[in-house]
């Protein structure tokens, strides 16, 4: 049992060469922030965890900081922000209130917009060469508020700042595998686009797997990698939206990170970045398969041929996708 429990675990985490690395998470305290901080601590590429939130990570730390792994950890309170940030190499930031039942993300725009904000000033301030990785919804807003906190503070390097979509890939994977007769490790689907219902688009004619789904099957699969997250604010009913299986994409894409920054080739996964690919079309920030290295984004690779559907499906995104990017952008000018 227990030779299978640290098997499976191993997908989650990869690779062994350690360096340095200091990984702070801004909202540990939260139901994201605590279990990936848990995460964070058994990865083998995180030497310190340094846990920041407005109320409760002190407590974090110390209850985290007995897990008998190699790597340190330190808890900081509300106005130990920047000793929180000092030496961070990664910034991870789940800080900000979740959906409730009958609300999008962009309904939590007005909240979040400012606290993500001041992070960001804070690690510009700080941390000015780590690298980002934002959680905070909505996704499709909060990376370009990043973006220009740090472009005003004349620090913004497009290779160092991520939206974590991940969640949308390990969603696809999982459901195309619940569909179809293979493990998930064989079901894996490039989601591109952004985080929010129509935003979101599985390329699913890219896989083995995924391009023999069609019809009222298709439709369906395709609904619920774009409405996954209502899925789970519902069943909470009042209580939040995805907390574990958020923590464990953020520990993926984490580790992913990390590995790039180790020097190891071929890391490659789709997140939300400062992007070229439909910059034409005034979509300056766009996921898609990106290849991680030593300075953060090594490559962005285009997203490949795509079905009629995803074609579609794309066409819907873009419109949408660049609202939200302005009503970010507008936030900070
Ligand atoms: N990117 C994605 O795929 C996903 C994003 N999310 C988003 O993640 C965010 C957090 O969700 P939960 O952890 O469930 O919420 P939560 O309410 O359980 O935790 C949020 C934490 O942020 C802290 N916080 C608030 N202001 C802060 C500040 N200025 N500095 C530091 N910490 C601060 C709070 O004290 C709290 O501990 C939400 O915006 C949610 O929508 C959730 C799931 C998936
Ligand atoms: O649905 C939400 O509000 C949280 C989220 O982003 C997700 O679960 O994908």
């Amino acid at each position: 049992m227990l030779r299978t429990a640290l098997t499976s675990q191993s997908r989650l985490f990869s690779s062994s060469a350690a360096r340095l690395t200091k990984v702070a998470v801004l909202g540990a305290g939260g139901g994201i922030g605590q279990p990936l901080s848990l995460l964070l601590k058994s990865d083998p590429l995180v030497t310190s965890l340094s846990l920041y939130d407005i109320r409760g990570a002190p407590g974090v730390a110390a209850d985290v900081s007995h897990v008998d792994t190699a790597s340190e950890v330190n808890g900081y309170a509300a106005d130990q922000l920047d000793q929180a940030l000092e030496g961070a190499k990664v910034v991870v930031i789940p800080a900000g209130v979740p959906r409730k039942p009958g609300m999008t993300r962009d309904d939590l725009f007005n909240t979040n917009a400012s606290i993500v904000r001041d992070l960001a000033a804070a690690v510009a301030r700080v941390a000015p060469t780590a690298l980002i990785c934002v959680i905070s919804n909505p996704v499709n807003s909060t990376v370009p508020i990043v973006a220009a906190t740090l472009e005003k503070a004349d620090v913004f390097d497009p290779k160092r700042l991520f939206g974590v979509t991940t969640l949308d890939v390990v969603r696809a994977a999982r459901f195309l595998s619940g569909i179809s007769d293979a493990p998930p490790s064989e079901t894996v689907v490039t989601v591109i686009g952004g985080h929010s219902g129509a935003t979101i688009v599985p390329l699913l004619s890219q896989t083995a797997h995924g391009k023999v789904v069609t019809g009222e099957a298709y439709e369906k699969i395709v609904q619920r990698i774009q409405f996954g997250g209502d899925e789970v604010v519902k069943a909470k009913d009042g209580a939040g939206s995805a907390t574990l299986s958020m923590a464990y994409a953020g520990a993926k894409f984490t580790n992913a990170l990390l590995r790039g920054l180790n020097g190891e080739k071929g890391v490659i996964t789709p997140t939300f970045v400062k992007s070229p690919l439909y910059e034409d079309q005034g979509v300056d920030f766009f996921s898609s398969n990106v290849e991680l290295g030593p300075n953060g984004v090594e490559k962005i690779h285009p997203i490949g041929p795509i079905s009629a559907e995803e074609q579609a499906l794309l066409e819907a995104c873009l419109p949408e996708l660049k609202k939200n990017i302005e009503k970010g952008k507008a936030f900070v000018a």
